[in-house]
C-alpha cells in the first residue's frame, strides 16, 4: 500500500503500443531510463505479466486496463493514455487504487478535424466509388450526384474540441453549421445548436459523430436514427465504435435506395489488435465508404505533442505529485519543493482523514510546512511537506491512518 520513493533508474516505466519517440525522449531528459518500449497493445494474460512491476505504464486505444489488470498492477503509481479517449481504462478502479490516469486532451484534435473536412468533401464528390472503379479500370465520367460542400449543412454530435474545431473549418469552405450536444455550448462562428437530434438529423447534409464512449452513447446511433437522417446524406464517425450500431450503418448504406449517401469510418466495435491482425466489418466492400484504421488522430505532429504532453505530466506527477488534469483524480497544482520532503497521500474521503494526520504529526513533532488537498466524491488527495529528516517517520504515520489508500514520499 505504502511507497518510498525510488531513485529514478529504478522507476520502471512501461510504454505500449509504439507510442512516439517522443515521450521516451521526454522521460530520458526528465531523468527516467528504465523504461520497456512495446510496438503493439497486450492481450490481457500477457498484460497482467508485464505490468506486474511497472511504476507507470503508457497506452494508446488498443489496450484494456480492466479492474483485473489494474489490481495485479501492485506496484503502479500512474497511467498516461497517449490519446484523447480514457475508455480503454477502468477509471473507477484506478481511483480506488489511487492511481491517477492521464491523458492528452487536445494535442490530436486538429488532425480529427482535418480528416473529417477532407472525407466530406470525398463523399458529397462520391470519391471513393470513383477511384474503387478507376482502378478496376472503370472510367465513370458523371457528374451525377456529385455536389460541392458549399451551402450544404453540416451537423455535428457531440460539440466539444473536435466538433468545434470542424465547425469552424466547414464555415470556411461555406457550409452551414448546425450541432446536438447534451450540455449547452457556446456556438463558434455561425453555427446553431439544435435541441432535438431527430430534428438535426432531418436538416443535415452529412453527420459527424465527436461524442466520448460512456453509457449515454453506447449504440446512441442506429436504425431509427439513420431512418431520421436527411436521404442520402453522408455518415461520419471518427469517434468510438461502440456509439454506432455497425450493422445498422451497413444496411443503411445499401439496397435499392440507400437512405444513407455515403459513409467514412474510422473506429471500429472491435479493432484488431495490431497490424498483423486481419479487419472484418460488415462494412467492407459497400460502395462510397471510406474505410480507414483508427486513424484520426495519427498525424506526426500529433504523435508528437502527445508523446510530449502526456509523458511531462507522468514525469511531473512522479517528481512532484502534481495531478493537474488527472481524469480521474483530484487535480493539485503543486510548485517544487527545494530543501523538503514532499508527501502524497490518498485517501478514502470520509471524514475524520486529515484531523487524524494534522494529529499523528503533531504527537511525533514533526511540523508540516505546507499542505495541498483536493477531494472528489470517494478519494481525497493530500500532499504535505515536512522536513527532510522527518520524511520516514511522516511515512510511517501516514501508513497507519485509517482509510489510507496510498502513501508515497518524495525526496
Ligand atoms: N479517431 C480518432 O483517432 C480519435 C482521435 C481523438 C479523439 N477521438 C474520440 O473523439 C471523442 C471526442 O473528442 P473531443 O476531444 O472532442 O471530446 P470532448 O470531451 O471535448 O467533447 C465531447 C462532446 O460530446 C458531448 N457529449 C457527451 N455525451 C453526449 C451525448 N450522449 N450526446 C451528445 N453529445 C454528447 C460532450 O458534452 C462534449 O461537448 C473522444 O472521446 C475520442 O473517443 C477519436
Ligand atoms: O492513438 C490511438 O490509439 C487513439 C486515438 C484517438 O482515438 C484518441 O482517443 O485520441
Amino acid at each position: 500500500m505504502s511507497k518510498f520513493s525510488l531513485a529514478k533508474d529504478k522507476i520502471k516505466i512501461l510504454l505500449l503500443e509504439g507510442v512516439h519517440q517522443s515521450a521516451v525522449q521526454t522521460l530520458n531528459n526528465a531523468g527516467y531510463t528504465n523504461i520497456e518500449y512495446l510496438k503493439t497493445s497486450l492481450a490481457e494474460e500477457e498484460l497482467i505479466e508485464k505490468i506486474k512491476d511497472a511504476h507507470f505504464v503508457g497506452l494508446r486505444s488498443r489496450t484494456f486496463l480492466t479492474r483485473k489488470v489494474l489490481q495485479s498492477a501492485e506496484k503502479l503509481i500512474g497511467i498516461g493514455c497517449f490519446c484523447i479517449g480514457t475508455n480503454q481504462v477502468d477509471l473507477q478502479a484506478a481511483k480506488e487504487l489511487g492511481i491517477p490516469v492521464f491523458n492528452a486532451p487536445f494535442s490530436n484534435t486538429r488532425s480529427v478535424a482535418e480528416l473529417v473536412i477532407g472525407e466530406i468533401l470525398l463523399l458529397l464528390r462520391r470519391i471513393p466509388e470513383k477511384s474503387a472503379q478507376a482502378h478496376q479500370g472503370v472510367w465513370n465520367k458523371s457528374a451525377n450526384g456529385s455536389v460541392e460542400a458549399r451551402g450544404k449543412t453540416l451537423g455535428i454530435i457531440g460539440y466539444g474540441h473536435i466538433g468545434t474545431q470542424l465547425g469552424i473549418l466547414a464555415e470556411t469552405i461555406g457550409m452551414n453549421v448546425i450541432f446536438y450536444d447534451i450540455e449547452d455550448k457556446l456556438p463558434l462562428g455561425n453555427a446553431k445548436q439544435v435541441a432535438d437530434l431527430n430534428e438535426m438529423l432531418a436538416q443535415a447534409d452529412a453527420v459527424s459523430l465527436h461524442v466520448p464512449e460512456t453509457k449515454s452513447t453506447q449504440d446512441m446511433f442506429g436504425a431509427e436514427q439513420f431512418a431520421a437522417m436527411k436521404k442520402g446524406a453522408m455518415f461520419i464517425n471518427a469517434s468510438r465504435g461502440t456509439v454506432v450500431d455497425i450493422e445498422a450503418l451497413a444496411q443503411a448504406l445499401t439496397g435499392e435506395s440507400p437512405q444513407v449517401g455515403g459513409a467514412a469510418i474510422d473506429v471500429f466495435p472491435v479493432e484488431p489488435k495490431s497490424n498483423a491482425e486481419e479487419f472484418v466489418s460488415p462494412l467492407r466492400g459497400i460502395g462510397n465508404v471510406i474505410l480507414s484504421p483508427h486513424i484520426g488522430g495519427s498525424t506526426l505532429e500529433a504523435q508528437a505533442n502527445i508523446g510530449i504532453e502526456v509523458a511531462g505530466k507522468l514525469a511531473k506527477y512522479s517528481d512532484n505529485g502534481s495531478t493537474l488534469s488527472a481524469v480521474n483524480f483530484p487535480e493539485v497544482s503543486l510548485p517544487s519543493h527545494e530543501g523538503r520532503s514532499r508527501l502524497l497521500h490518498v485517501h478514502q474521503n470520509k471524514p475524520g482523514i486529515l484531523t487524524s494526520i494534522n494529529q499523528a504529526f503533531a504527537d511525533k513533532g514533526i511540523n508540516i510546512s505546507a499542505q495541498y488537498l483536493q477531494t472528489t466524491a470517494d478519494i481525497g488527495y493530500v500532499v504535505l511537506e515536512v522536513d527532510s529528516d522527518d520524511s520516514q517517520a511522516a511515512l510511517d504515520q501516514l501508513k497507519q491512518i485509517d482509510g489510507t489508500i496510498r502513501a508515497r514520499v518524495l525526496l
